[in-house]
């Protein structure tokens, strides 16, 4: 039985405004799984996905990472605990003017030291770091070529290689096909799931396109209205059980 990597308990949200985004999640995540979010628009995927690495901090419960809550972390402590999240956005957040190998660098800023980091001295041992992990998303020959010039897909990729470049123990990816179109977004989540299975990276994706979720996922968590309404293997989902994660 594989290590529980992630576990959230009773994990509850509250914004100022007093919508109740999450409503108590209870779930555990092993070492190398691959669970997608499905839910439909306003279900909390986004807010589940960032209470993880707390780029929003969740009103109530616990999330144990390494047997720590790491809601109560500090700054320091913080920080530590997101060089173990790599991310992965719908807009792939990449410096749009800075070659694609430097996007790439930019995922091990966490491991150096911030100054030369921040001025752009990588060291050698960086860039072919850089190099090797380019060519596990099929982009070795993109690397000097300017961000802005590749595809939508390619530059998802990049993302993904900027994500593992940080040798991360979690991947999240907030509905990183979201804006591709379906054979760049198959080659994307075939890259994401080759990773999370090679390194035993714990992977979760929000996800709105169900047959993706359903065709790369080892399992699916459904999400209704704050809750978890479904948590299974991708062969237990069946129709009758997605149009009620849909319904309102
Ligand atoms: N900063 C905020 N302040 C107030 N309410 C918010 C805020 N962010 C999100 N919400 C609300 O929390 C609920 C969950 O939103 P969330 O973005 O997590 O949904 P989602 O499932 O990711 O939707 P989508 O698929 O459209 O991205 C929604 O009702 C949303 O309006």
């Amino acid at each position: 039985m594989a290590e529980t990597v992630l576990e959230l308990r009773d994990v509850k949200k509250v914004f100022s405004d007093g919508t109740e985004a999450l409503k108590g999640i209870t779930s555990t995540v092993k070492k190398g799984e691959l669970v997608s979010i499905i839910g439909s628009s306003g279900a909390g995927k986004s807010t589940l996905l960032r209470s993880i690495n707390r780029l929003n901090d969740p009103t109530g419960g616990e999330i144990l990472f390494q047997g720590k809550n790491i809601l109560s972390f500090k700054r320091r402590d913080l920080r530590q605990y997101r060089r173990h999240m790599g991310m992965i956005f719908q807009g792939y957040n990449l410096v749009k003017r800075s070659s694609v190998i430097q996007n790439v660098l930019h995922g091990r800023l966490g491991y150096m030291n911030t100054l030369s980091g921040g001025f752009g001295h990588f060291s050698k041992e960086d860039s072919f770091y850089a190099l090797e992990v380019l060519s596990r998303v099929g982009l070795k020959d993109q690397a000097f070529k300017r961000a802005d010039e590749l595809s939508g897909g390619q530059q998802q990729r990049v993302g993904i290689a900027r994500a593992i470049a940080q040798n991360p123990d979690i991947l999240l990816a907030d509905e990183p096909i979201a804006s591709l179109d379906p054979n760049s977004s198959w080659n994307v989540m075939n890259y994401l799931k080759q990773i999370s299975k090679e390194d035993e990276i714990t992977t979760i994706v929000n996800l709105h396109q169900v047959d993706f979720a359903r065709e790369f996922a080892d399992r699916i968590i459904g999400v209704k209205a704050g809750e978890i309404v479904f948590d299974g293997p991708p062969a237990h989902l069946t129709e009758r059980k997605t149009q009620m994660i849909y319904t309102t």
